[in-house]
């Protein structure tokens, strides 16, 4: 669909890979917000096509993804693996069709916008490709406390260790962690002794994974592929889609990208320095006063998030609040959040929502 929706009828919403991990969070964030869209549809690899999906009370179909299904969006939401998101994405806007896409693919392409809408809504606007990019979960876990952060001190610095959930692996990293959990579940001697875990879970499981070591009783600091000089693709992701998002080209940002054995929701502790002193207790507040933020972080209870209690949850939940003494300029915390939520799904859903609004 090349022109804007007639006035008066609302827009029409694909959701290309709706059956996927993040496409079926799609799904289930829909309804709340269904006021937003006249038809949708929704598409998925072979396996998939013909069966049903529910949007709420809605049945619907899904559909082959071809040149013919984008022939009546308008917005089009892709949740596609990134080695087809190319073809696909850059098809559909040719037709007209306004792109969603949460790939790696177009993140850090410079005539694409790579947006979070309580960060940098403005840019919605600014697609001259007709493609937005969506970021990775990883830094849409840290990406709205920085931005509160840094709209009050100016960060100068980030050091990042992350800890990153299976489903970010999508339905094969959850399959895989389950699978393994049956496999050591009952042996009270399992990780006692060196590679234990390993030569079980490869006896029985094989040593095709999609996590480059066991996971169960286990965490893996390597995230993603080499991509040069020591650091992993996912270390590099964080860094770049950080500069962009925050528009800090130059920003130093150290990142440690680990997998560990949850099933959904990442973890990051930020180190960051800020060009401004900063106390513990004013970021504190600043935090609680964002909108899309929660703040756990009272260490006499001791109350603080943990990625399985924020499981399903919209926000960010950030605690452990502090400051090392001596060093006025930095902070210390940690933040947990739902990476298929607000990590990829919700937040492609709120662009959408956007551009709709806009169309
Ligand atoms: N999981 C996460 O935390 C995040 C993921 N992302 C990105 O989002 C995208 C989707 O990830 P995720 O949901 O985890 O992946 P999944 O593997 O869980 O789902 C992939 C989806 O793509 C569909 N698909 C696969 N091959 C094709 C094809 N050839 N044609 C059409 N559809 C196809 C699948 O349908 P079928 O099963 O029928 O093949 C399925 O619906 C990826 O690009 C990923 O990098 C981004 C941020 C976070
Ligand atoms: N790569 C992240 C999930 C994610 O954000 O996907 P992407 O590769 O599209 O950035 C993970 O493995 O946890």
């Amino acid at each position: 669909m090349s022109t804007a929706p007639a006035f008066g009828r609302r827009p029409t919403l694909g959701v290309v890979g709706a059956t996927g991990a993040v496409g079926r969070v799609v799904l289930q964030v829909l309804p709340m917000r269904r006021q937003h869209w006249g038809a949708v549809r929704v598409a998925a690899g072979a396996e998939d096509v013909g069966s049903t999906v529910r949007v709420g009370d809605e049945h619907l179909t899904v559909e082959a993804v071809d040149a013919a299904f984008f022939d009546d969006l308008d917005i089009a939401i892709f949740d596609i693996p990134p080695g087809i998101a190319r073809e696909w994405v850059e098809l559909a806007a040719s037709r007209g069709v306004v792109c969603i896409d949460n790939s790696t693919v177009f993140r850090t392409e410079e005539d694409v916008p790579l947006v979070v809408p309580e960060v940098n809504s403005h840019q919605v606007r600014d697609r001259p490709r007709g493609i937005i990019a969506n970021p990775g979960a990883t830094v849409m876990t840290m990406i709205d406390v920085l931005a509160v952060l840094h709209g009050g001190w100016e960060l100068t610095e980030l050091v990042v260790t992350t800890f990153q959930a299976a489903s970010g692996l999508g339905r094969a990293g959850m399959s895989r962690l389950h699978d393994e959990l049956d496999v050591v579940h009952g042996d009270r001697e399992l990780g006692t002794r060196p590679g234990d875990v390993r030569r079980l879970v490869e006896h029985e499981l094989g040593e095709e994974s999609p996590f480059p070591a066991p996971l169960a009783l286990n965490l893996i600091p390597f995230v993603g592929h080499h991509a040069g000089d020591g650091w992993t693709s996912e270390e590099r992701k964080v860094r770049d889609e950080t500069r962009k998002i925050l528009d800090l080209p130059e920003l130093p940002v150290a990142t440690t990208c680990v997998r560990v054995p949850v099933v959904s929701s990442h973890s990051v502790t930020v180190h960051a320095t800020f060009a401004r002193r900063i106390k513990p207790s004013a970021a504190r507040q600043a935090l609680v006063e964002a909108p899309a933020v929660v703040v756990l972080d009272d260490p006499d209870q001791p109350d603080f998030p943990t990625p399985n209690d924020v499981v399903g949850a919209d926000p960010r939940f950030a605690g452990r609040i502090r400051q090392l003494e001596g060093h006025p300029n930095t902070l210390d915390l940690f933040i947990c959040g739902d990476n298929l939520r607000k990590g990829a799904a919700l937040n492609m859903v709120q662009t959408a929502e956007l551009v709709a609004a806009d169309l």
